[in-house]
């Protein structure tokens, strides 16, 4: 073995040792060739509907099992399986005389490329396809489903990558870290690791080098797999890292730093249920309600006052909470295109939807789109009474955030906008002038400085928000909130970084809006580190010239 140690890109904090487990990929090929299938079309499409029952059947029992993000993963990969769409094409090929395998593969495949077409979100889906092909090949020449085998001993399971029906409803007794070779950090791999709450790194090449079997140490924070490491350091490490991740459990909240500046704390919330279960958590509020995924399967715009009504779910359990001070809503106006598309709001058809009509561009050639999302907005505040801050997404010019600041300043509320541009970054002092707050996302802030897709797996290493450019502009950012004397928060996944935390806060941003299950790891971080030493974090990480010695030397800095 030519490495001791592997590395890649950390997505879940956290040490496991254990041997190398690997995911099951292939049906027999013997197995595949064997097959000779019904002889007439009809017979064959009776043989396609038995495979995708038993595959369907198959998510559906162990979405029963799972709960959350695991449960949504396989529902979801279930009603794939039973797509209409494919069924025709099936019929179609085999019809025209294929026979039954090459009729699902092609029929896959045709569904694949105009996924992988459409790119983000939906291209994330094409792993899903491939891995519903192989499972109704699996059915169709009597073999067993691919997936995870379930190991003996606590394992950690290496993959190329993982389809979200393998990762699903994975015991974390068994399985003790994920580690894949591609996969970025919105992977469904990272989203499961996550709720699970185990060690996961992507974008580890050569994982697949190291032999089943094999000892490994992961470390979810540092971003490697260390290979025959020494056993009784490794236990010895993981044991003392298990204690420190039972501290961070019982954080209780509010936030500050250990000489008692306050952080704002906030979750990133998508409807109603997941902001009954924020405002359960030590937060002081929601600092990102992703409006578009309510609408994603919506047809026809909803009136205002559906609107009003959607909204009101999400403010008011932070009514139920008023009696905390200074809890707020920050509402996000539609995010719509490129990868979240919503029917009555995108544009067909763009050469590059990333780069395109998306976010509160749509509302410029359709401002009625705009005002009638701002008056349901406006509705559901003074309905719940809840403190709501309203921002705009993909602003790239000052005028711009000026134009959106009136409007919802017409309509009583406090007007913001989000800094996911380069520009909007470079221009944040000028922003600030028009708008009450901003919020960096760094999940598009780091696809639209590197030039990197955020879903692209072969490109993690620059789809990094620790990269030096994306730092930098963060700090352009924060610094420009600090002379204004207004609030700057961070509310892409770089908020729910315990070790970037406080490298942020010493920048200068005042809140951290994240999924509520990363909540408790950043407060107790934050509740354990100086402003001071913060502030050197922020210095050390604007300092480097990689991720890499970026993570480094925020570590030693902070004494991690
Ligand atoms: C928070 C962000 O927005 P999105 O919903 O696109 O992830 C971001 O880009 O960081």
């Amino acid at each position: 073995m030519a490495h001791t140690s592997l590395s890649g890109t950390p997505v879940v904090p956290g040490l496991a040792l254990g041997p190398v487990l690997r995911a099951r990929t292939e049906v027999d090929p013997d197995a595949i060739a064997a097959y000779e299938g019904p002889d007439s079309a009809e017979d064959a499409l009776a043989a396609f509907d038995e495979a995708v029952t038993a595959v369907a059947e198959g998510f559906g029992a162990r979405a029963g099992k799972a709960s959350g993000a695991a449960a949504e993963v396989l529902t979801a990969s279930a009603g794939l399986a039973r797509d209409k769409g494919l069924r025709s094409t099936v019929r179609k090929n085999l019809n025209g005389g294929e026979p039954l395998l090459k009729a699902v593969n092609e029929s896959v495949e045709f569904f694949a490329g105009l996924f992988a077409q459409q790119g983000g979100l939906m291209a994330e889906r094409v792993t899903d396809l491939r891995d519903i092909n192989k499972r109704l090949v699996a059915h169709l020449v009597g073999e067993p489903e691919p997936g995870v085998p379930t190991p003996e001993v606590a394992s950690v399971l290496v993959a190329e990558d993982l389809a979200p029906s393998d990762t699903a409803g994975l015991d974390p007794e068994l399985v003790v870290a994920l580690v894949t070779e591609k996969g970025g950090s919105t992977s469904h791999t990272a989203i499961i690791a996550r709720q699970l709450g185990i060690p996961c790194l992507v974008g580890v090449s050569d994982a697949l080098s190291v032999a089943p079997g094999t000892r490994v140490l992961v470390d979810g924070t540092a971003g490697t797999m260390e290979i025959e490491p020494d056993e009784s350091d490794a236990e010895a490490r993981v044991a003392r890292d298990a204690e420190e991740r039972e501290a961070l459990a019982r954080w209780t909240g509010p936030a500050a730093t250990a000489d008692g500046v306050p952080v704002k704390l906030l979750a990133n919330v998508a409807d109603a249920e997941s902001a009954r279960k924020a405002a359960e958590a030590p937060v002081e509020g929601v600092g990102l309600f992703r409006t578009e995924l309510s609408f994603l399967s919506t047809k026809d715009e909803p009136t205002a006052e559906q609107q009003a009504d959607v909204y009101a779910g999400v403010l008011t359990p932070f009514a139920a909470a008023s009696g905390d001070e200074g809890r707020y809503v920050v509402v996000r106006t539609l995010d719509a295109g490129s990868d979240k598309p919503i029917a009555y709001a995108t544009k067909d058809h763009e050469e590059n939807p990333a780069l395109g009509v998306r976010g509160l561009r749509l509302s410029f050639d359709n401002p009625g789109l705009l005002d009638r999302q701002l008056d349901g907005i406006q509705q559901a505040a003074s309905a719940t009474g809840v403190e709501t801050w309203v921002m705009a997404p993909m602003v790239a010019t000052v005028a711009e955030a000026q134009a959106f600041a009136e409007q919802v300043r017409e309509r009583g509320l406090k007007p913001g906008v989000m800094v996911e541009i380069p520009s909007a970054a470079i221009l944040a002092h000028q922003l600030l002038e028009v708008v009450d707050f901003l919020s960096i996302g760094t999940n598009d802030l780091t696809q639209y400085t590197m030039a990197a897709d955020r879903m692209a797996t072969d490109l993690t290493h620059l789809t990094d928000a620790w990269q030096p450019a994306v730092l930098h502009l963060i700090a352009i950012t924060a610094e420009a909130g600090k002379q204004a004397g207004k609030p700057v928060g961070v509310c892409g996944e770089a908020a729910a970084d315990p070790l970037l935390a406080p490298a942020l806060v010493g920048m200068g941003i005042t809140s951290l809006s994240m999924a509520t299950a990363a909540v408790r790891p950043v407060g107790a971080r934050l509740g354990q580190v100086t402003m001071d030493a913060c502030e050197d974090a922020a210095e050390a990480a604007l300092a480097a010239p990689d991720p890499t010695s970026a993570r480094e030397a925020v570590r030693k800095v902070l004494g991690l």
